[in-house]
């Protein structure tokens, strides 16, 4: 458990001055006043446009096998001439031996998971593998310059003001995943999820494969017109230095612009799909003030089924109505609002007591009321009765998932959703077909997940094929 913010702030600062944060470095972290008390990087001095503020190295990385795994530089891009595989594992790629002696101390850890892993016709995903890393590292308490102790320190945002993001059971199903691929022992799976929530807010990737963590530059915050930019190093990609893109002053918060994209909608959807979260820096704020409560509703009097929202009817006069996103019915909002909490209260005040068949029926009533992304109240029920009490309920979990994560046919959601899938297709194949028809939208025309039929076709298949008959759980996910 961590200790109180202020003491993590004290213990980042003591880390980040012995690296050399506000002397070497003219930088220093801090309050941001702009994210609910977050944390940001901040100038003690004035840069100049275009002058170097920090040059710092990844702590724990993972790349595909187009890069040379110890410098990140690649064959594709012309960087290098040639990349040869690991002799053992056939997985990672070097450029140099040289590359790969500098490897060994953790790939030696996991070399052998890596066989494992592809004789079963499954490759690690980049973020098993960084997490893999983090997990050995700290075991082997390998710290340099204090980052470990930095990265053990970092905020995961998850418990504190994250409220947007990827549904916990995300994090689990990628969790359990990992644990699938490491071998570890189930009770890993503490640590793992730790560091799956500072990934998750940590994490800076380069293209859609590499990705790394870079402890002190992970107090950056996003802003929609950033002050500096970030540059690799030459010849290791896996060092990074971050430039003044304009003149800065001294106490001034250094803010990047993560997506790197020119249209704010667009910038939007970014942060909100990879980084997790509604912008909330001072520019978006001030274009977006609609006053949402983003209650959710659902619409209840004709057939749309929409997402009724609470939002500012007149922003001068702060007052407030109800209205369909989708068909634009207005209801009134204190009258939605006194009903909606009178269903949530008695849901969570019975739920947990009633059995079964009556837990069914309250979870009929509550998604009659409101729509789908209110998950935050689902998740104050308990989420294990969930998932085997009802179909309906089961595919709004998947609809989550897929709305959160976006390539069905990946090893996470194969891991994430290949459960529920058989769940559903033996209990009710007109609703599998709904999840097939949503998924082939969100995955260009794949209906079941090729890894998922090719699993179940394997002998060392993920999912324990025997607990298909029982009608109660229609299959359940084990690991070998
Ligand atoms: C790399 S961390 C930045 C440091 C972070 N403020 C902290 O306290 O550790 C990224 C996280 O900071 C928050 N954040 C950064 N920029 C934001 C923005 N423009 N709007 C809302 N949240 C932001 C989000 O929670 C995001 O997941």
């Amino acid at each position: 458990m961590r200790s109180s913010r202020e003491s993590v702030l004290k213990d980042v600062q003591r880390i980040t001055s012995e690296y050399g944060f506000g002397n070497k470095w003219g930088i220093k972290v801090d309050r941001s006043p702009s994210y609910g008390g977050g944390l940001g990087l901040f100038a003690t001095r004035d840069f100049k446009e275009n002058e170097d503020i920090l040059t710092t190295h990844a702590y724990a990385h993972a790349t595909n096998q187009s890069h040379c795994d110890g410098c990140w530089l690649s064959k594709e891009d012309g960087e290098i001439d040639k990349l040869f595989k690991c002799s053992q594992c056939s997985f990672v790629c070097y450029c140099s031996r040289e590359c790969q002696v500098k490897m060994w101390p953790i790939h030696k850890l996991e070399c052998k998971n890596m066989s494992i892993m592809l004789k079963r016709h499954c490759a690690p995903l980049p973020g098993m593998i960084l997490l893999t890393r983090l997990l050995y590292t700290h075991r082997a308490n390998i710290t340099r310059n204090g980052s470990l102790e930095l990265i053990n320190n970092l905020d995961d945002l998850w418990a504190n003001d994250n409220k947007m993001g990827k549904p916990m059971e995300y994090l689990l199903n990628f969790v359990q995943a990992t644990l699938f691929y490491t071998q570890e022992p189930r009770s890993t799976d503490g640590a793992l999820l730790n560091y799956t929530k500072k990934i998750e807010s940590h994490v800076t990737s380069y293209g859609e494969q590499n990705i790394m963590i870079l402890p002190f530059l992970a107090f950056i915050n996003h802003r929609c017109i950033s002050n500096i930019f970030k540059v690799h190093g030459h010849s290791n990609k896996l060092e990074m230095t971050i430039v003044a893109s304009r003149d800065i002053k001294k106490g001034e918060e250094l803010y990047l612009d993560y997506t790197k994209l020119e249209y704010r909608k667009e910038r939007l959807e970014k942060l909100h799909k990879y980084f997790l979260h509604k912008c909330l820096c001072s520019i978006c704020r001030e274009i977006n003030d609609t006053g949402s409560k983003e209650k959710y509703y659902r619409c209840q009097d004709c057939s749309c089924n929409g997402r009724v929202d609470i939002r500012w009817k007149s922003p001068s006069l702060k007052q407030y109505h109800a209205i369909c996103l989708k068909c634009g019915k207005e209801y009134d909002a204190e009258e939605l609002e006194k009903k909606g909490n009178i269903i949530k209260s008695n849901i969570k005040e019975e739920f947990n007591k009633a059995p079964l068949e009556i837990k069914e029926m309250m979870i009929k009533l509550y998604t009659q009321h409101f729509h789908v992304l209110d998950f935050f109240l689902a998740e104050e029920l308990d989420k294990d009765a969930l998932v085997s009490l009802n179909d309906v309920f089961i595919f709004k979990r998947i609809q989550l998932q897929l709305d959160h994560h976006f390539d069905p046919c990946s090893l996470t959601s194969f891991g994430i959703v290949g459960d529920f899938y058989l769940k559903l297709e033996l209990k009710n194949p007109d609703l599998a077909a709904y999840v097939n028809g949503f998924t082939s939208k969100t995955a260009g025309g794949l209906t079941v997940p090729p890894k998922i039929k090719q699993a179940l076709s394997n002998p060392d298949c993920y999912f324990d094929k025997t607990l298909l008959d029982q009608p109660k759980y229609g299959g359940s996910v084990v690991r070998h």
